[in-house]
C-alpha cells in the first residue's frame, strides 16, 4: 500500500507578545502514530489547529504528498481533527448525529449497527460519559476515510479500560492512516507512538528515548524506573 506523507515545516506562531511556536517541523506518514507531548500552554492545540488549517499563523509550510496545502481541512479525505472539547452537538441524539455527519448510507448503517454505538443511539450526547463520547467521536472520524487524523486529548478524563479501547481503535487503523496524537496521559501516548515529539519553549524536540522526557523536565526523575 503506498504511503502518504504529511510534512509540516517552519511553523511560527506568536500570541500576546510571546513566540509560542518557533520553527516547528514534523513529519507523519500513514502507518505511523506520532505522539506530541508538552506542558499545559506549550502550544499543542495551537499546532494541531494550524496543521488542520483552521488557525492562521505568522508562517507555515504544510505539504501532503509533496503538494503544498494551506487549508487541509477543506480537502475531503485528507485530514480529520478531534478537538479537545469534542464536536458532537449536545442536544442531538447519537443516531441523528451519525445520519447528519455521514453522507454515505452504507457507512451510516455500519456505524448505527456498531456494537459500541447501538446502546447509545437514542441518547443525547450530554447523556454519555466522556469515554463513551470520545469513542464515538473517533469512530465517526474514522468513517471519513481521511489519510491523517489529528487527535487532541483523546484519553483525557477517561478510565484506563476506555483508554485501552481507544488505543486499540488507533492501532486497528494505523496501517491506512497517520495519527498525530497529543494528550497529558503520556504513558498512553508512549504506548502507541512510533515517533515522539515534545514542545518545549516553542521548539519541537524530536525525542529518541523516553529518558529525554526527564532531561527536559517534562516528567519527574525516576518516572521510568
Ligand atoms: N488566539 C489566542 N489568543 C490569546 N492567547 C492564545 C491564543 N491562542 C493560544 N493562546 C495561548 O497560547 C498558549 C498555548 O495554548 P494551547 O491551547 O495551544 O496549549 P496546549 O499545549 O494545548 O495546552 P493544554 O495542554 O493546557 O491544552 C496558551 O497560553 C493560550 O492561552
Amino acid at each position: 500500500m503506498p504511503k502518504h506523507t504529511l510534512e509540516v515545516d517552519s511553523i511560527m506562531y506568536s500570541t500576546g507578545g510571546r513566540l509560542l511556536l518557533s520553527d516547528v517541523y514534523l513529519k507523519c506518514q500513514t502507518g505511523e502514530v506520532v505522539g506530541l507531548l508538552g506542558r499545559n500552554g506549550s502550544g499543542k492545540t495551537t499546532l494541531l489547529k494550524i496543521i488542520f488549517g483552521t488557525k492562521t499563523t505568522d508562517n507555515k509550510f504544510i505539504q501532503i504528498d509533496g503538494n503544498v496545502c494551506n487549508t487541509p481541512y477543506t480537502h475531503k479525505g485528507l485530514i480529520g481533527y478531534l478537538p479537545q472539547e469534542g464536536f458532537l452537538p449536545h442536544a442531538l441524539s447519537i443516531s441523528t448525529i451519525i445520519r447528519i455527519f455521514l453522507d454515505d448510507k452504507q457507512k451510516q448503517q455500519e456505524l448505527l449497527a456498531h456494537e459500541s454505538v447501538q446502546q447509545h443511539l437514542n441518547k443525547k450526547t450530554a447523556e454519555l460519559s466522556t469515554g463513551e463520547r470520545r469513542y464515538i467521536e473517533l469512530l465517526l472520524l474514522l468513517q471519513l476515510d481521511a489519510e491523517f487524523l489529528l487527535l487532541d486529548e483523546p484519553f483525557s478524563g477517561i478510565a484506563s479500560l476506555q483508554v485501552e479501547r481507544i488505543q486499540e481503535l488507533i492501532e486497528a487503523n494505523r496501517l491506512t492512516k497517520g495519527f498525530l496524537v497529543t494528550d497529558h496521559d503520556y504513558k498512553a501516548v508512549l504506548e502507541i507512538s512510533n515517533q515522539l515529539l515534545l514542545l518545549v519553549d516553542g521548539a519541537c524536540r524530536h525525542i529518541k528515548h523516553r529518558d529525554e522526557l526527564m532531561q527536559w523536565g517534562y516528567v519527574p526523575a525516576g518516572s521510568f524506573s
